[in-house]
């Protein structure tokens, strides 16, 4: 097991390259099942999940080859193994094995997903569009099994907008006979990206990006090449710390638009930010105000990148809130940086950020995913050493970031933990 070190205070300068979306990445590889031939992805980001995932089509006959970016599933031999924990547990996104193997077999049986703990994150929309679509769906022991004769097109409405349950929906949708409409659906651009992975392959989605999705279902879907979109996330988290430590930081390889709410909160702070066609140049800010914000479902603030914002706003002079109407309870990277000498208070579901505090280098525990790069980025603005354990979770998410970010200047790398630090964590 590793851990991370960062030698913090210093400002960091120069270009960083964003790599492909991990929540396209986790959707795509899945939708490969549904082709009768080989369907290759190229850009895909060298992250665990991706990893996981390629392991999970091969337990079911899958033939994957991944190198370079570029994945190449041959579906052709694959069967609906069951695939009731293991692997599966190791991402969230392993739900979508649900929906395409529904879609290609019409049955399947897959243990409950793993991810991010970020308080209750239930499935029941995937079930309810699965059950539309004419599937028995039962929980057995921590496991989904789902079975169909037959999956016919259906209205469905989302009661909750869901990003997972969108995408799932439109996967074992498109071979089912006749019309679906998704109602109330997700507007992410990852949803989008699906969309289109899947329209190459011969379905008919129209619609995808809008909240009303119609897809007609098709008897066959092949294989075809399809280029990933820039993961947003990964964008927004370099743009928080080029706001934070940067002195001129140009972020390479994303679509702007995805980010307005980002670039709009940015500014509001008075951070200054240019866009360009394909890349946002973050500069560097003398002075930063305190700001509210809200996460919403796309267009709106991503939840997910409301901790790494939360450690920005402790450099402002001032009170600033953070609400999290997605995940209320999204929060564990604030005992951590308390830890660092930030001065926070958690209120139901939100932070209440009093600024401006020098952070101080500490040890700390990434709980999750962006809880991590929360804290790369107070390691990076603080004074002194940072070690940040829990690195498996943003290894889940952060392809090359050690890399990316010493080619920036900064001073962090990765460390084997100590047996009694091991120790330690796992009573913690
Ligand atoms: C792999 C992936 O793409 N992960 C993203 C996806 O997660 P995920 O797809 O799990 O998130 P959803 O969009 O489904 O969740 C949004 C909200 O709806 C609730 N809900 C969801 C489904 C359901 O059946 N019932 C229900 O109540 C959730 O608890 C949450 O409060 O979108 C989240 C919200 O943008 C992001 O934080 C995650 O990074
Ligand atoms: C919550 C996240 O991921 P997941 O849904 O894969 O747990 C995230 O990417 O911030």
């Amino acid at each position: 097991m590793e851990k991370l070190k960062i030698a913090g205070g210093y400002p960091l300068k120069g270009t960083i390259k964003v790599s492909g979306a991990k929540n396209s990445a986790v959707a795509l590889i899945p939708a490969t099942i549904l082709a009768e031939s080989p369907v290759t992805i190229e850009g895909l980001p060298d992250i665990s999940d991706v990893h996981t995932l390629q392991g999970l089509l091969e337990e079911i006959g899958g033939n994957v080859t991944f190198k370079d970016g570029e994945m190449t599933v041959d579906p052709s031999s694959m069967i609906s193994m069951p695939l009731p924990n293991g692997k599966v547990k190791k991402l969230r996104a392993s739900y979508y094995l649900m929906g395409a193997m529904l879609g290609r077999f019409k049955k399947a049986v897959i243990g409950l997903p793993g991810g991010c703990h970020l308080g209750p994150r239930p499935i029941d929309q995937h079930i309810k569009g699965f059950e539309a679509l004419g599937a028995k769906v039962t929980n057995e022991q921590g496991a989904i099994y789902l079975r169909a004769d037959e999956l016919r097109g259906s209205r469905i409405y989302l009661d909750v907008v869901s990003v997972g349950a969108t995408i799932n929906i439109m996967l074992a949708a498109v071979k089912a006979k006749g019309r679906t409409i998704i109602e109330n659906a997700a507007k992410e651009p990852e949803i989008i990206d699906v969309a289109t992975l899947l329209t190459n392959m011969g379905a008919k989605i129209k619609g995808a990006g809008t909240d009303v999705i119609r897809i007609d279902g098709v008897d066959r879907l092949d294989g075809c090449r399809h280029t990933i979109i820039p993961d947003r996330i990964e964008a927004g988290t370099f743009m928080i710390l080029g706001a934070a430590v940067g002195e001129g930081i140009l972020i390479d390889n994303v679509i702007p638009h995805h980010l307005e709410s980002l670039i709009a909160k940015l500014r509001e702070m008075g951070v200054p930010v240019e866009t360009g066609d394909d890349q946002i140049f973050i500069g560097k800010s003398n002075k930063y105000k305190p700001i509210d914000i809200k996460t919403l479902v796309y267009p709106g603030f991503p939840t997910d990148l409301q901790q790494p914002f939360t450690v920005l706003l402790t450099k402002a002079e001032g009170s600033s809130i953070v609400t999290d109407t997605i995940y209320s309870a999204r929060f564990k990277h604030i005992d951590e940086l308390r830890r660092m000498n930030a001065n926070i208070k958690v209120e139901g579901s939100s932070a209440i950020v009093n600024g401006p505090s020098i952070l101080q280098g500490a040890k700390v525990k990434a709980s999750d995913l962006r809880a991590g790069a929360a804290l790369v980025i107070a390691g990076l603005l603080a004074e002194g050493i940072t070690e940040v354990a829990g690195l498996e979770h943003i290894d889940r998410g952060y392809s090359d970031l050690v890399e990316k970010l010493n080619g920036l200047g900064a001073t962090i790398w990765r460390e084997k933990m100590t047996e009694e630090e091991m120790e330690q964590l796992k009573s913690s």
